[in-house]
């Protein structure tokens, strides 16, 4: 298996309003990409009540999107590499369509696993390939910012799923089918935005205005020693930080809100949704404020520390559920504003795309493992709307799960936070 060859830099690049419309382009293929990943959370209620789905299998319908992951994501990289950002961006995306139809239109439960899986299998090499599309064709030029703003636009397809009971309240009233098969409407302007890309991309690659991958180097297992310890503190705050946010912001918590908070279905997506949208804004925003600052590692402690305070503020304190959203949206927005940046610094630019699909591969078995337990601890404890005490233990694994992610962000900045010293681990690592 090989890690992501060094690209070969053109001497000329693509016209900045090509690398602009390509990079709309991947932004709409990245926010159809998110709705439909967080379009299990709105209707697990409708699930529940409607199709006598347990929460475990409710859980299962996300964590099945990882588990395939656990592996894939390794060689989704190297086709990623092999066949190019365009192609891949297509291929993945009509496999996220024929998945996320098999989610809406499967008569039973293994059916829209099935869905759920495939839909899995695409989305996460689809991931790659936008990042590897973005880094085409903004390498050396506004690369950040560019990835913040594609990261915020898919955000707002995360948004856009929480606020889909609101916005297409009709649908609903109908049963959980309407808004997944919506789910697949927008995985077809996925595919179409994505299709669009491939075709524009042609003429720069053609005309040789893009980076052209080297020869792939062999993946070499001693190669993951060369990463030092600040690295894997990273690696274990990502797992830790991801597997809460995702499991609990994409899974349970708009049914946590009904059940526990009171809210409607209405009211639990848009306060689910404000987490998103607040990301939108601030994630290109945090990003640039690092940049200029030159500080990672204390951004990412402050990000990670919000999320344990603001579980317990939901679970624990009579406040109302805007004080821990406000809480999560900061830390949403600012941990992976800062994360991926600061992956590039820690490890040598050879060795960034064997970092990242580890941390990836690592993070898909976190959040699998946790939809399944959150889901395995609300059935053992018959949560529901007539025993909200039932969700007490799935927000005690969520806020200790993420208190350990916060104790890793501190060994973190312990290690690497000098500034300017992640710097020096990169050229360390290169040596
Ligand atoms: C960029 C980063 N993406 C990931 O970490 C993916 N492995 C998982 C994304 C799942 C939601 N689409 C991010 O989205 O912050």
């Amino acid at each position: 298996m090989s890690s992501t060859p060094p690209r070969t830099l053109p001497t000329a690049q693509p016209p900045r309003a090509t690398a602009w419309l390509i990079g709309a382009l991947v932004a709409l293929a990245l926010f159809g990409n998110y709705y439909v990943y967080d379009s299990i959370g709105p209707v697990a209620d409708l699930l529940q009540s409607q199709r006598g789905f347990s929460d475990s299998q409710v859980g299962l319908l996300n964590a099945i999107y990882s588990l395939p992951n656990v592996v894939l994501i390794l060689v989704g990289g190297v086709l990623v590499d092999r066949f190019g950002a365009a192609r891949m961006t297509l291929w993945t995306a009509l496999v996220c369509l024929a998945g996320a139809a098999l989610t809406a239109f499967s008569p039973n439960f293994s059916g829209m696993a099935t869905g759920r899986l495939l839909f899995g299998i695409g989305a996460e090499t689809f991931s790659i390939a936008t990042l590897a599309a973005i880094a085409d064709y903004f390498g050396g030029r506004s690369l950040a910012f560019a990835m913040g703003l594609a990261l915020a636009i898919g955000r707002l397809g995360s948004f856009g799923a929480d606020m889909s009971p609101t916005w297409f309240a009709a649908a609903y009233a109908q049963g959980w089918q309407p808004p997944l098969a919506i789910a697949a409407g927008v995985a077809a302007t996925s595919l179409l935005a994505s299709l669009a890309y491939w075709w524009l991309d042609r003429g720069p690659r053609r005309a040789g205005l893009l980076p052209t991958g080297a020869k792939a180097e062999k993946f070499v297992w001693r190669d993951l020693l060369h990463f030092g310890r600040a690295y894997w503190y990273l690696l274990a705050l990502c797992v830790l930080w991801y597997s809460v946010i995702l499991a609990f912001r994409s899974t349970y918590s708009i049914k946590y809100f009904q059940h526990v908070h009171g809210l409607d279905l209405a009211a639990a997506g848009q306060m689910n949704s404000y987490v998103f949208l607040a990301a939108v804004f601030a994630t290109p925003a945090f990003g640039w404020l690092c940049d200029r600052l030159r500080r990672y590692a204390p951004f990412l402690a402050f990000g990670a520390l919000l999320l344990p305070i603001a579980l317990a503020v939901m679970a624990l304190a009579p406040w109302s559920l805007w004080v821990s959203t406000a809480l999560i949206g900061v830390s949403f927005s600012l941990v992976p504003a800062v994360m991926w940046p600061l992956a590039s610094r820690l490890v040598a630019p050879s060795r960034f795309g064997t970092a990242i699909g580890l941390m990836w591969v690592a993070q898909n078995a976190g959040i699998s493992g946790a939809n399944l337990l959150a889901g395995w601890l609300n059935d053992q404890a018959g949560a529901s709307a007539a025993n909200p005490a039932g969700y007490g233990p799935m927000m005690a694994f969520f806020g200790t799960a993420s208190l350990l992610g916060f104790a890793c962000a501190l060994l973190l900045w312990f290690t690497a936070g000098r500034r300017h010293h992640e710097q020096e681990q990169a050229s360390r690592d290169a040596a």
